[in-house]
């Protein structure tokens, strides 16, 4: 079994990116697909952890399975995870259902735990880790019981006017999936998720993915990001 306790480090050298303020802040965001060299080499031996961003109906999940498909990664979605807990009927579900019918982020400990129990079931060592951290908080919990951090941080960066359109065309029956409830992810999205973003762009591991555009489209400009990576 894989449990690595120190990270990667990464020798980046990200040619363009993009300024932003928030709450009074300059960030910089890296726009360049990353290069051959800024990949670290997966080894079978520890986790290769990619953390999967973007707002709700951002495509993460649409993309997700494009890229197991291409590069033979493990999804795992913690939004999934948590909406097969509440069907499980375990002594959590009611908790979650509420929190997630209110926009709300389950507490850290309870998704860690789920994530932490699918990767120690696999037998893969390649991890696409969608719809998480959604807080500053769930990324601290997974560094502290997981013991490392993302080799990769993916950000799909969507217009909201097309994440609520895409939301509700989307058509699974997802309880969250109405009017209201998209208002509040979106704003706890705004919230909460900004920081982790800013933490993983200053650390050089954010790769932005602007999400507009046909599945096909977008995913041309995720490929180049795991073609070092072989299936
Ligand atoms: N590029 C795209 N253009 C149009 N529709 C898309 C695109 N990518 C995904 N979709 C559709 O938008 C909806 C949301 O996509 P998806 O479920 O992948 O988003 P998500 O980021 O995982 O959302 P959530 O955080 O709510 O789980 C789905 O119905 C999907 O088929
Ligand atoms: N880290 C996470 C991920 C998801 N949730 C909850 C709240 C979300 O609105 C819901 C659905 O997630 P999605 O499928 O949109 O990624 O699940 C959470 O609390 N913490
Ligand atoms: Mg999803």
């Amino acid at each position: 079994m894989w449990r690595r306790v120190a990270s990667v480090s990464h020798l980046f050298s990200h040619s363009k990116s993009t300024k932003f303020n928030q709450g009074g802040s300059t960030f910089k965001i890296w726009e360049t697909i990353t290069s051959e060299s800024e990949i670290p080499t997966p080894s079978k031996g520890s986790p290769f952890i990619t953390f999967v961003l973007g707002g709700p109906g951002s495509g993460k999940g649409t993309q997700c399975a494009k890229i197991v498909e291409a590069f033979g990664f493990t999804h795992i979605s913690a939004g999934d995870l948590l909406r097969r807990e509440i069907a499980s009927g375990s002594a959590y579900g009611s908790v979650i259902l509420s929190t997630i019918r209110e926009g709300k982020i389950v507490p850290s400990q309870v998704t860690v735990q789920l994530i932490q129990k699918e990767m120690e079931s696999s037998d893969n060592y390649k991890f696409l880790i969608d719809g998480f951290p959604r807080s500053e908080e769930n990324r601290k919990a997974f560094e502290q019981t997981i013991g490392t951090e993302p080799d990769v941080v993916l950000f799909f960066d969507c217009p909201e006017q097309e994440m609520v359109k895409r939301v509700l065309n989307r058509n699974q029956g997802r309880v969250d999936d109405n009017i209201d409830t998209i208002k509040k992810r979106l704003e706890i999205f705004d919230e909460l998720n900004w920081p982790v973003i800013n933490y993983y762009s200053l650390r050089g591991k954010l790769n932005k993915i602007n999400a507009v555009g046909t599945v096909d489209e977008i995913f041309e400009k995720v490929r180049p990001i795991f073609a070092p990576l072989s299936k």
